[in-house]
């Protein structure tokens, strides 16, 4: 895990990166950031042609429906490579709408090997754009590479450990500090920070009252980060509102837990989730935009969640939630989710589109806010 953290942190600085399956090393290196040289730079270093990563939710938005997997093009030197690097990080609407462009190219394009799967995990956990530039080394090259290794200019990880390291370590969260934090709408509040084991995300349960006395189901809530609407009240979605009325209501309910997860912009990072918003502002969707962006319509994990209960020894919850996928990913995990009560956010005309996105496409049970039947500040 020591070597993927590192790994990540060369990669986000726009290094490259070796990663060895079996006798093969390959480099590595983001597309975010790359510039007009990056390409033929790679070439030489690798002594191959670099080839480009592309998600198979990049390669739909693209115009690829049917390719299942990832899947990886060679950028054979010619005025067609720019153009292929454009599409792999041009966000405008005009790349956009560039969609079937890549049939030009349907003839080249080559399944994943391993290495690429780990490159585009990298990608993900770095949270940069899932697309990535990737050249296996010669014969030739490989003692020039071996001593970059060597001399620990660059780092080499192994494909399947960087191809686990969305997971997060799971069953290896440190429970890191805590403190009284009394609330305005829960006084009798303690916030316990735990960080995962490679020491990039830390996650905060915030406890409220003594839950887990007695054989009552624990009022629960998972709510993943989202700066603007949590912090700023952003009027594009409905975090801020759902966060506080969660507080409320796990009060209300005699106390409880509230998991808040460093899953930002469900879970792909800040700065793809701005990226996502200006794409909506052109008249895509939340789900539409994320997958321009190279991502699934949710690329949380909520291993490290079950992880956190397990440390709090809670195994039987009442989840405040509208999402079902919350719901199976906690019985996945082996907790008994007892009951599912509704947590509403008001509706308004800037996340109007969003929220329906999400009932009619993502299956959240959202129904009553569109029946104006929520009360948002419901108790029990
Ligand atoms: N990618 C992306 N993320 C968004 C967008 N709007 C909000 N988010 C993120 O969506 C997540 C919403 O988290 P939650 O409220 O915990 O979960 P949920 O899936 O809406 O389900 P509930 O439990 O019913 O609230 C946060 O991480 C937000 O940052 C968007 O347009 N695009
Ligand atoms: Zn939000």
């Amino acid at each position: 895990m020591h070597q993927v953290e590192r790994a990540i942190f060369d990669l986000r600085r726009g290094l490259p990166v070796v990663i060895i399956d079996g006798d093969t090393r390959v480099l590595v290196q983001a597309i975010e950031g790359a510039g007009e040289d990056t390409v033929s730079c790679l070439a030489g270093l690798a002594g191959n042609t670099p080839s480009l990563v592309l998600s198979r939710h990049r390669l739909a938005a693209l115009g690829e429906p049917d390719v299942r997997r990832l899947a990886r093009l060679p950028l054979t030197e010619g005025a067609g490579r720019q153009r292929l690097v454009d599409l792999a990080f041009g966000f405008t609407p005009e790349v956009t709408a560039g969609r079937g462009e890549l049939a030009k190219w349907r003839r080249s394009l080559e399944p994943a090997q391993p290495a690429d799967r780990a490159a585009l995990a990298l990608m993900r956990r770095s949270l940069l754009i899932p697309a990535a530039l990737v050249a296996r080394v010669s014969e030739a090259q490989r003692p020039a590479v071996d001593a970059r290794l060597e001399e620990g200019s660059w780092l080499a990880v192994r494909a399947d450990q960087a191809e686990q390291c969305l997971e997060g370590g799971m069953g290896m969260l440190k429970r890191v500090s805590e403190a009284r934090i009394p609330l305005a709408d829960a006084f009798d509040c303690r916030f316990i920070l735990f960080r995962e084991p490679d020491g990039l995300r830390e996650h905060v349960a915030v406890v409220i009252g003594e839950p887990g006395n007695g054989d009552a189901a624990v009022p629960l809530r998972l709510h993943s980060a989202c700066l603007t609407g949590d912090l700023f009240a952003s009027l594009r979605c409905d975090c801020g509102e759902q966060l506080r009325n969660a507080v409320a209501d796990i009060q209300a309910l005699g106390g409880g837990v509230l998991l808040y997860l460093a899953q930002e912009g469900r879970g792909i990072g800040l700065a793809n989730k701005l990226r996502a918003y200006t794409l909506q502002d052109s008249g895509l969707d939340t789900l539409d935009a994320d997958q321009v962006l190279g991502f699934g319509e949710d690329e949380r994990h909520y291993g490290v969640a079950v992880d956190i209960l397990d440390a709090l020894d809670i195994r039987r919850v009442q989840l405040l939630t509208n999402n079902p996928g919350k719901v199976s990913a906690l019985a996945e995990g082996g907790i008994e989710v007892v009951e599912r009560q509704a947590l509403y956010g008001s509706l308004n005309d800037q996340n109007r589109r969003y929220l329906s996105a999400k009932s009619e496409r993502a299956g959240h049970l959202l129904d009553a806010v569109f029946n104006g039947e929520q009360d948002s500040s419901a108790g029990p």
